[in-house]
């Protein structure tokens, strides 16, 4: 008898944005798979999502999740590529049919970070003066720090780390607030003026960290992927998760979190702000991180209790009216 046997495919096909933060940590990720399995081909395929292409609209306003993440979904499900690296905090907390979020790595500072122009390099968010004109394009950014710092002004800004930068350096923004990581993943860390503290700004949920999703059914994959996995990130990640699908209505919301491991508990802390931050509901659960996604349950339902889900249907119908 001469049974042919179909050995495992020895090329995997990586999905990818184009920008250059998304290639970077593309790569890394491809090399990292690469010394784990020489015997393997790890081939990088790019592709651009609406949230590549749409740069002239708000992303709140856009509102659709899985702006920056579902062609290379569609890329998989057809059979193109096999899995995709995404920025975690990208990824929708719901995940279409077929598809699983793999892997999750470990995690850089997940801090937001004030960038400023020039003129202004002898400042602090403290000591900024009142009309100073903020960029950001997030509302759990604008929120926080509106309620922080009511005097100061915000500007809506898109496009790629490198497009945001330079129309801050232009003049269009006296500041801008972006992410510690992406900054560092591109070794732009000197542009970091100032790294603001969890009291002042939550971070996002998945800030920092990276996704890897494939098929469902393909535990091939799903068995390379997992030696990139960051345990404790993503015990972290996976309450971070639970809390914001516990709690999120169908757009961009400010909500941010925070979270830390000690002795293998986890404490959650997550927020909900209005807009305008002059209502900001904060909570801190604590307790087994093997629980995790049953805390990020827990504190979504106790910051219901608080008022938050009345602060969020405001916020969809503001979006909606604006
Ligand atoms: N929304 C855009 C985005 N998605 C991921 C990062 C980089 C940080 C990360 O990996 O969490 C950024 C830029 C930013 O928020 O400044």
């Amino acid at each position: 008898m001469n049974a042919t046997v179909s050995g495992p495919p020895l090329t995997v096909h990586i999905g990818s944005r184009k920008s250059q933060l998304a290639l970077v940590q593309t790569h890394w990720v491809q090399e990292q798979l690469q010394k784990h399995f020489p015997d393997r081909r790890f081939e990088v395929h790019t592709m651009s999502t609406q949230g590549d292409i749409i740069l002239d609209v708000a992303l709140a306003k856009i509102g659709d999740k899985g702006l920056f993440t579902k062609e290379l979904e569609v890329g998989m499900l057809q059979r193109e590529t096999d899995l995709a690296v995404h920025s975690l905090k990208d990824l929708p907390t719901n995940l279409p049919e077929g598809l699983i979020l793999g892997c999750i790595t470990a995690r850089e500072n997940p801090a937001d970070a004030l960038v400023v122009h020039e003129k202004h390099k002898d400042k602090q968010l403290d000591t900024l003066p009142p009309g100073t004109v903020i960029g950001t394009s997030s509302l759990r950014r604008l929120a926080q720090l509106r309620h922080h710092y009511p005097h100061l002004e915000f500007k809506d800004i898109r496009g790629n780390l490198n497009t945001r930068l330079a129309k801050l350096d232009e003049g269009q923004y006296d500041a801008i607030i972006l992410a510690v990581a992406g900054l560092q993943r591109l070794g732009m860390g000197d542009r970091i003026h100032q790294v603001i503290a969890p009291e002042i700004s939550l971070h996002a949920v998945g800030q920092g960290a990276l996704g890897i999703e494939c098929r469902t059914n393909d535990p091939e994959i799903l068995e390379l992927i997992k030696v990139l996995e960051h345990w404790e990130t993503a015990q972290r990640c996976y309450a971070e998760r639970a809390f914001l699908r516990r709690l999120e209505g169908g757009c961009q919301v400010p909500i941010g979190v925070n979270t830390q491991i000690q002795d293998n508990n986890l404490t959650l802390t997550g927020m909900v702000a209005s807009l305008d931050g002059k209502r900001l509901l904060k909570e801190t659960v604590t307790g087994p991180a093997t629980e995790a996604e049953q805390l990020g349950i827990q504190l979504a339902e106790t910051l219901r209790q608080m008022g938050a889900q009345e602060i969020l249907n405001e916020i969809f119908a503001q979006i909606q009216r604006s």
